[in-house]
């Protein structure tokens, strides 16, 4: 199957659930692109809308309106047919509920199994494909560190040996995209940090494309992108990554980014409102390469009054610059760069 434009891509998506004649808006115009390969967090308040994202990406969801498409199909109007061959080939998933995610009457080496001979490689393989499950399934104990546990059951096993067992189930059938539901959320830090590190060996040695929703504030330094979602639209991206000078030495740079949609449209962030007390509205004002964003201050509270752009009045209303507050000094720096150096 050809892929043009990016791996995930949603649109306008919306998702309306009607419950006793009530409607709540779960999305309301998300707008989402992931490019192949990408290791990419989903964070968000409780109720933004996280989960039903990915439950239409899975396929175990339809939009009510705006287009979702994976790997070049259209989630929203694909065939029942179709519905299940995606989800048998394309995409895997790990659930949040350790329990969900295992057959509890098969080892760890079994249930990594399973999919492989549900997908009936051993019918198109023969004697050979019972052998290349054999060294898919050791490939996956390895890759998932499963090696001392993988002849246990589930309720022999941890929690984070559950989740990785998850994993190596999620990947066995080679999908091209792993999404995972709060897969941290049972499990304590040392093992949520684990279950991350493996999100990351299966992004980077199989090529998964990976999207994991979590609270978990430890799972911005395990991926490339954090994206944030509020009130069902993204609003947020932050990008980390490793520069090396030309000394060597290594720093951490991250960059923060609002999202516009297509109509131009973004969400400032929370923090940048309360620190600059914005609401309801602000003043604009294009310069050469940005675009400035004034709090809304009455005319005559801006001494002469007068016909002063906001920029003309930069240094006056702009409590930022004289502090040192990351929103004030951002205009300053190189755009979006907002902290850097480990
Ligand atoms: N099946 C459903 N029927 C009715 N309302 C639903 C359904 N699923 C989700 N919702 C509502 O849609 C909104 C978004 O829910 P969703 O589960 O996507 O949020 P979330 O960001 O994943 O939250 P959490 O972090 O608590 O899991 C919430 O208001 C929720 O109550």
């Amino acid at each position: 199957m050809t892929t043009t434009g990016p791996f995930v891509q949603c649109e306008d998506l919306v998702r309306i659930f009607s419950v006793d004649g009530i409607e709540v808006q779960a999305l309301q115009g998300l707008n989402l692109r992931i490019e192949p390969g990408e290791l990419v967090a989903i964070v968000g308040a409780s109720g933004s809308g996280k989960s039903t994202l990915l439950t239409i990406l899975s396929g175990l969801d339809r939009p009510t309106g705006g287009t979702a498409r994976v790997a070049g199909l259209d989630l929203a109007t694909m065939s029942a047919r179709q519905r299940v061959q995606f989800q048998r080939e394309t995409v895997g998933f790990v659930w949040q509920q350790t329990s969900r995610n295992l057959l509890p009457y098969l080892t760890a080496r079994e249930n990594i199994a399973l999919p492989l001979t549900l997908a009936g490689r051993r019918a198109r393989g023969g004697s050979g494909g019972r052998g290349a499950d054999a060294a898919r399934v050791a490939e996956l104990v390895e890759l998932l560190d499963l090696g001392d546990c993988a002849g246990r059951v589930p309720a022999q096993l941890s929690g984070g040996q559950q989740q990785r067992t998850a994993i190596a189930v999620a990947v066995a059938n080679d999908p091209r995209l792993l999404l995972a539901d709060e897969p941290t959320g049972e499990l304590d830090e040392a093992a949520s940090v684990n279950v991350l590190r493996s999100m990351e060996a299966v992004n980077a040695e199989l090529g998964v494309t990976v999207v994991i929703v979590t609270h978990d504030p430890e799972v911005s330094e395990h991926v490339d992108r954090t994206i944030q979602i509020r009130d069902g639209r993204t609003s947020r991206e932050v990008l980390r990554r490793t520069e090396t000078d030309e000394a060597g030495a290594q720093r951490r740079v991250v960059e923060e980014f609002a999202v516009l949609d297509r109509v131009g449209r973004m969400q400032l962030p929370e923090t940048y409102l309360e620190a600059l007390d914005l609401r309801d509205r602000v003043r604009l004002d294009l310069e050469t390469d940005h675009v400035e964003v004034f709090r809304d201050v009455p005319r005559e509270q801006t001494q002469e009054g007068s016909d002063e752009t906001p920029s003309r009045r930069r240094g006056r209303t702009r409590r930022g610059r004289a502090g040192s507050g990351a929103p004030g000094r951002a205009a300053r720096r190189p755009p979006h760069v907002l902290d850097a150096g480990r």
